[in-house]
């Protein structure tokens, strides 16, 4: 029997496209490329200068059912002749490449400039001339930090919404002094947002813009020392979850007071997944992707990760699960942070009817589980093994 006609929002039937989607390989993108294989007739021209997080969708008996519909193209973006070709073979372009770990921005601004504005560049020069869409990633970070944070900590206008619900046709872009690199990252997608939005606006590229918060599920970064370098710094899950995985306390950078919303990678990936399939609908738009249902501080989210973690493991909670580090430690210099990210989520109801679905603990549930099951035995191997003799 032939599969039912996929229709999009409007009940208008969703033809087959191809994408180039730049940064295929990543976190994000492996989730992305999972979707459109199992769920839809799309090709998918993966670019990235890695592969690991999508060799299961391009290799293997599993991967046969659409072997002819996504192909890996290794390439760096920054300088490599074949995109042009690759993004005029296709209808869509997704750009998701960036240096985005926090650890970077201030210790290595200039590769994060150069990475989130300068390469971004001929992605959308190429995208406005060939006349293709363009859906590009930026991130919540753009909004930096919330009016409210800047009011007396215990003024009562701090609980109004005005002062720290994140629009994105409203809310200012409010980051600290210059001398605070970690705001480089911030502040080189503000500017790749506002080129391709001035591209839209004098040029007519169909673009759409997706700030996402806090998206997290497995395959998000690496566990350092066993898929990373050892002295990598991950984004704050994998940093927990490494915590975890070794039995050692959980570092709360200047006490963990930041809070931050998170959401499950496969109710993120739905949102997206809509923009590409009702192109009317997302383009010309910039989209919060995030859940505001789902807001704690680093410290909470540090217990519920240590409590679930005990669940998953069958272990215990150390009898001291956290321990507080200055962000000079931890960071180096030049660190900031923001405050809050809650996102408003009215224009992303009201074009795509998007809305998330997985508490907190749920999500972590099912990523604490993956991350025990991937990396508990290799890092037994190398904890137990005798140290190097000097
Ligand atoms: N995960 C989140 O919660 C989150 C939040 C906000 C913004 N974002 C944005 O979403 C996008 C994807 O994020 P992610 O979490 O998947 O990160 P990721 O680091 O897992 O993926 C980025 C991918 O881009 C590739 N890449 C980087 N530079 C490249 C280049 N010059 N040429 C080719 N490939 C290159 C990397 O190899 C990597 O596979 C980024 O633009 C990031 O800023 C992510
Ligand atoms: O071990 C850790 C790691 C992180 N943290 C804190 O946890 C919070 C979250 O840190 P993350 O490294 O996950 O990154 P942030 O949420 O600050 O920024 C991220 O947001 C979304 C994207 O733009 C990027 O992927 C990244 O910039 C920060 O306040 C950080 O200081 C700890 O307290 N301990």
């Amino acid at each position: 029997m032939a599969s039912p006609v996929r229709v999009d929002l409007d009940g208008n039937p969703i033809r087959p496209i191809t994408i180039c989607m730049i940064g295929a390989g990543g976190f994000i993108g492996s989730h992305l490329c999972e979707k459109l294989m199992a769920e839809t007739p799309h090709k998918v021209l993966a670019v990235d200068v890695y592969s690991d997080k999508i060799k299961h969708l391009l290799e293997g008996p599993a991967s046969l059912p659409w072997t002819d519909r996504i192909h890996f193209h290794r390439l760096n973006i920054k300088n490599d002749s074949r995109l042009e070709g690759l993004i005029k073979m296709s209808d869509l372009t997704i750009n998701l490449a960036a240096i985005c770990t926090p650890a970077d921005y201030n210790t290595r601004p200039l590769d994060t400039i150069y990475s989130n504005f300068i390469d971004a560049l001929p992605v959308v020069k190429y995208c406005s001339e060939n006349n293709k869409r363009l859906i590009h990633f930026s991130t919540c970070e753009v909004y930096g930090k919330t009016i409210g944070s800047f009011l007396p900590t215990d003024h009562p206008m701090r609980q109004d919404p005005a002062y720290f619900i994140l629009k994105e046709d409203a809310s200012p872009c409010i980051f600290g002094p210059i001398e605070k690199q970690r705001w480089s990252y911030a502040c080189a997608k503000q500017l790749i947002e506002r080129l391709v939005y001035a591209e839209g606006a004098e040029n007519g590229l169909e673009f759409t813009i997706v700030r996402p918060f806090n998206w997290i599920g497995p395959r998000m970064d690496f566990i350092p020392g066993i898929d990373g370098p050892s002295e990598g710094v991950p984004r704050v899950l994998a940093c927990f979850s490494n915590n975890l995985l070794r039995h050692e306390p959980l570092k709360l950078v200047d006490g963990g007071q930041s809070q931050r919303t998170f959401v499950y990678i496969k109710d993120a990936i739905e949102a997206v997944l809509l923009m590409i399939e009702n192109p009317a609908r997302a383009n010309g738009h910039i989209f919060n992707v995030g859940n505001p249902n789902n807001e704690v501080t680093v410290r909470q989210l540090a217990e519920m990760m240590t409590e679930v973690y005990s669940k998953v493991s069958g272990e215990p909670p150390l009898e001291v699960p956290t321990v507080d580090v200055s962000s000079k430690e931890f960071y180096g210099e030049g660190y900031d942070d923001s405050d809050k990210r809650i996102p408003d989520m009215t224009i992303i109801n009201r074009q795509l009817g998007w809305n998330p679905k997985t508490s907190l603990w749920d999500l972590l549930e099912s990523t604490l589980t993956y991350q025990h099951r991937t990396y508990a035995e290799a890092i037994k191997q190398v904890t137990s093994k005798p140290l190097a003799s000097s």
